[in-house]
């Protein structure tokens, strides 16, 4: 690795392609729009597939290396341990090598590092940068919403005795949408649960961080970006730089060969379709339903006629929650799941394709007309700059939080009623629901709506990123910040 003389910004990843990829994004436009190297450093705890990080990398400018850190054991927690106590967990573990990793690499490669950027759930390394002289930053890759509710969280947890989701009041946060205490961030939603306490002892970091650099935009979350301002010009909180979104454009796969097969596959078919005429369902990087549910939106899907495009991933049987990319394995066939016949009867009219789709590409296909989405924030934004109205179907993490947003204040997206199965004590959105809400959002009034609402906020995308656009100059405001920054003095490790 050589020694640079050009600022360097070291950037820590958390796993989950919902964090690797927009990072990427991120450190690419540091480094060929205004200069930067910059390091990535990723976990091989809990990780993708090797294949998955050498398929990103490889698309990376010389001026951008990488570092990955060493595994660290998680066998000790309880097999029903949540992915956030498993993340958090290993982000904590992994901080003795982190700094030796961080010494080394400020002391024999990159003396000029100008700034620590940490993912939010990697707080925890905060103290650890700062007492290295690394000014220390977070990278917030969901939305000032979530960012607001997790600064506001050590308050919420020393002033509530309830669980959230019996508040009897909507939460306020600065700027934002009110919410209901039942769709807040589902991973604090059990305050018994050990991930709970991480979470908050987490939040108590962030306070370190110099700075917050959003994956959002001013057209988005206008009236947060105005509250954080407030906030932070009275001292309340760090600087916040909206500087979103994070486009990708390059075509990244999952699994080598097999996924550009898929890729080209789906690409290819839906070259064949009529303009705006197929709705794209996919629930992220990791996002699982139950059989029962699965087979729900499948018959859902067959009676409403419509075209669709379905990226598959493995049920979960937990019924609702979502298992994540860890519990994959590659034999494994999500469409073993669908209804019997389901595909031949669909056959000209739908393709599922297993795993992962080129959803950038997908979303900006004209054929596509519609998106079910389980609203994590990258494909939200992907949505955005597509121009392509949502079914919002939240699964896990902060997406009820964001389907609140898009439904009610972004006004781009229609959300299915969920039900309880038959008194079984499942919620799902039944059959009926579904075959409603894909009629209503490729054809009906509200679906226009959305179409409407979801085109002016693509515009306002568009123009956050031109030159004078509220997010570059964002971005610009922190590289001059860092730039300034006396270097060379003040990184040595003590
Ligand atoms: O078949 C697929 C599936 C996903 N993606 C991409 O993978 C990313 C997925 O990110 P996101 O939509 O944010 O979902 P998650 O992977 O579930 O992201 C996690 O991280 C996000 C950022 O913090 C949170 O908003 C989510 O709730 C959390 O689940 C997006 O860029 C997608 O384009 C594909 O390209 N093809």
């Amino acid at each position: 690795m050589p020694t640079t003389k050009a600022p360097h910004v070291i950037l820590l990843a958390c796993p989950g392609a919902g964090h690797v990829l927009p990072m990427v994004v991120f450190a690419k436009r540091l480094a060929e729009d205004h200069g930067f190297t910059a390091t990535i450093i990723t976990y091989s705890t809990l990780s993708l597939p090797t294949q998955f990080h050498s398929t990103i990398f490889a698309s990376l400018p010389s001026s951008i290396t990488t570092a990955t850190l060493p595994a660290v054991a998680l066998d000790d927690l309880p097999a029903d341990a949540r992915v956030e106590t498993r993340m958090l967990t290993a982000v904590k573990r992994g901080l003795p090598d982190l700094r030796n990793l961080l010494a080394e690499l400020v002391h024999d490669h990159h003396p000029n590092v100008v700034a620590f950027l940490a993912d939010m759930f990697c707080a925890q390394a905060l103290p650890l940068a700062a007492g290295l002289g690394l000014p220390p930053y977070v990278v917030y890759l969901s939305n000032l919403m979530l960012l607001s509710l997790m600064l506001h969280l050590p308050e919420l947890d020393a002033t509530t005795t309830c669980e959230y989701r019996d508040l009897p009041d909507l939460l306020r946060l600065p700027g934002c949408v009110p919410l209901r205490g039942a769709d807040i961030l589902d991973t604090i939603q059990d305050r018994s649960n050990p991930a709970y306490k991480l979470m908050v002892e987490m939040t108590r970091h962030l306070a370190l961080a110099e700075g917050f650099v959003v994956n959002t935009f001013d057209g988005m979350e206008h009236d947060a970006v105005v509250a954080f301002k407030e906030m932070s010009d009275k001292g309340a909180c760090p600087p916040v730089y909206p500087v979103g979104p994070f486009v990708r454009r390059p075509c990244l796969l999952l699994n080598g060969v097999d996924a550009a097969a898929a890729r080209y596959g789906c690409l290819r078919w839906l070259d064949g379709q009529p303009g705006g005429s197929v709705l794209y369902i996919c629930f992220g990087s990791g996002g699982t339903l139950s059989v029962e549910q699965t087979g729900e939106l499948a018959a859902g899907l067959e009676a409403s006629g419509h075209r669709f495009l379905w990226v598959m991933h493995l049920p979960s049987d937990k019924d609702g929650s979502a298992a994540y990319f860890d519990d994959r394995r590659d034999d494994d066939d999500p469409m073993s799941f669908l209804p019997e016949g389901f595909t031949e009867r669909t056959r000209g009219v739908g393709m599922c394709v297993p795993q992962w789709a080129p959803q950038v590409e997908v979303l900006n296909h004209r054929a596509v007309g519609g998106f079910v989405s389980h609203c994590g924030w990258n494909s939200t934004l992907e949505a955005v700059e597509a121009g392509v109205p949502v079914v919002a179907w939240p699964l896990f993490a902060e997406q009820r939080m964001n389907a609140v947003m898009l439904e009610e204040s972004a006004g781009m997206a229609l959300r299915p009623r969920e039900d309880e199965a038959g008194g079984r004590g499942r919620v799902v959105v039944s059959r009926e629901e579904v075959e409603a809400v894909v009629r209503e959002v490729m054809a009906g009034e509200k679906g226009e709506a959305a179409r409407k609402k979801v085109s002016a906020l693509k515009k306002k995308a568009a123009e956050s990123l031109a030159p004078e656009g509220s997010s570059r100059k964002a971005l610009e405001a922190i590289v001059s910040r860092w730039k300034s920054a006396p270097r060379g003095t003040g990184n040595e490790p003590c």
